[in-house]
């Protein structure tokens, strides 16, 4: 067998994965954290959870799933690296020996959609669903950093933001809604307009997750020049590539393989800052001043992640008009998304 195959995967490897290697980072903080998957054994689980098997800043790795949990934790267990795999099924003690002393909870547990289907339409089925596990990680983690990828993103975070407030455990910093996928997406489709390594590529993304409310800043990327119908094309190809993965799937569900590789990216970068490393900085959906004013509580920004979470946020000074235009059509869509959210828990509590 040759030498390229042996396993595990090495850390820098994994790390050159996620991200175009950016700084050193100090080798004490390792093997340290416990991280959380709620909907382990889904499409994106699964992966996700593989990924966070292979990452060193992983200790002990919790998997939960209504369906298969303990399953694929046994497989991921025999995988070499040093982190603890333990997988529950469908119980509240099972749910709590996950939430359990986690510092990290992803949760893409919930449905996807299918061909013709909005990502609103899943709120009928998903927002129950994640209100329930914001009520646990209230009870059994209220300290830990949350990173909801269960859609309609857009009312999914508000959602776990309400249940956390009615709980009074509530911490802005510690929320966050995953758009990597998007800032991912971005870099791969301008590297292929401009013929470019995408690994070098960064398009911030502002906004939301859905259609017009994601909003690239291409006159924020290297690539300011891109104009016109290049332009029009790419943002269409960002914003509905969602869409795209749901039509070529045909009923088979949505994104899982670029998501999990996004999820495991800001995780990653979750992690390190957590443990120390400055100057990261992702896209993410968070609790953002920007709007307030306007009713919108919630805002996806660049930020800069630290040791307690959300350490600042970096709001863009200078849109171009093609981007406020943008900004604009998305805000009242926005709004919409997050209000339905903060009522559902109103409602329902
Ligand atoms: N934020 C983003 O960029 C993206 C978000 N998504 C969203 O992620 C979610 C999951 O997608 P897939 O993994 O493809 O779906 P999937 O159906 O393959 O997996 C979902 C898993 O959640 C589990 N589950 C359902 N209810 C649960 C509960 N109460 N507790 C624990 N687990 C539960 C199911 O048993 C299943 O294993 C969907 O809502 C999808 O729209 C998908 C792609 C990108
Ligand atoms: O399109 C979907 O339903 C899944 C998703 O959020 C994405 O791929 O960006």
């Amino acid at each position: 067998m040759s030498r390229m195959m042996s396993f595990p995967v090495r850390a820098a490897t994994l790390r050159n994965l996620y991200h175009p290697p950016r700084r050193q980072f100090s080798a004490s903080a390792v093997h340290s954290s416990k991280v959380s998957i709620l909907g382990a054994a889904g499409g994106i689980g699964q992966s996700l959870a593989l990924l966070m098997k292979l990452n060193p800043l992983v200790s002990e790795l919790a998997l939960y799933d209504i369906k298969g949990g303990p399953g694929v934790a046994a497989d991921l267990s025999h995988i070499n690296t040093q982190s603890k795999v333990v997988g529950y099924g469908s119980s509240a003690s099972g749910l709590a020996h996950t939430l359990n002393g986690s510092d990290m909870i992803l949760i893409p547990a919930g449905v996807p959609r299918k061909p013709g289907m909005t990502r609103d339409d899943l709120f009928s089925s998903n927002a129950s669903i994640v209100r329930d596990l914001a009520k646990a990680i209230a009870d059994a983690a209220p300290n830990a950093n949350i990173l909801v990828i269960t859609n309609p993103v857009n009312s999914t975070v508000p959602i776990v933001a309400e249940v956390l407030k009615s709980q009074g455990v509530y911490n802005s910093k510690r929320l966050f809604g995953v758009n990597t996928l998007d800032a991912i997406r971005a870099s791969r489709f301008i590297s292929q307009i401009k013929g470019t390594d995408p690994a070098n590529e960064n398009v911030p993304i502002i906004g939301g997750h859905s259609g017009i409310t994601i909003i690239p800043l291409v006159s924020h990327s290297g690539h300011p020049d891109i104009s016109g119908t290049t332009l029009d094309e790419l943002i269409q190809h960002i914003q509905f590539a969602g869409d795209e993965v749901v039509q070529a799937k045909d009923g088979a569900g949505s994104a899982t393989l670029a998501m999990a590789l996004a999820g495991a990216r800001f995780a990653d970068s979750l992690l390190r800052a957590n443990h120390g490393q400055k100057g990261i900085i992702e896209t993410a959906f968070v609790d953002n001043p920007l709007y307030k004013d306007q009713g919108i509580d919630f805002f996806a920004s660049m930020v800069e992640l630290g040791p307690d979470g959300m350490q600042k946020i970096h709001q863009v000074d200078k849109l171009s008009p093609y981007e406020e235009n943008m900004l604009k059509r998305a805000l009242p869509d926005l709004k919409k998304n997050i209000n339905r959210g903060v009522d559902f828990v109103k409602e329902t509590a």
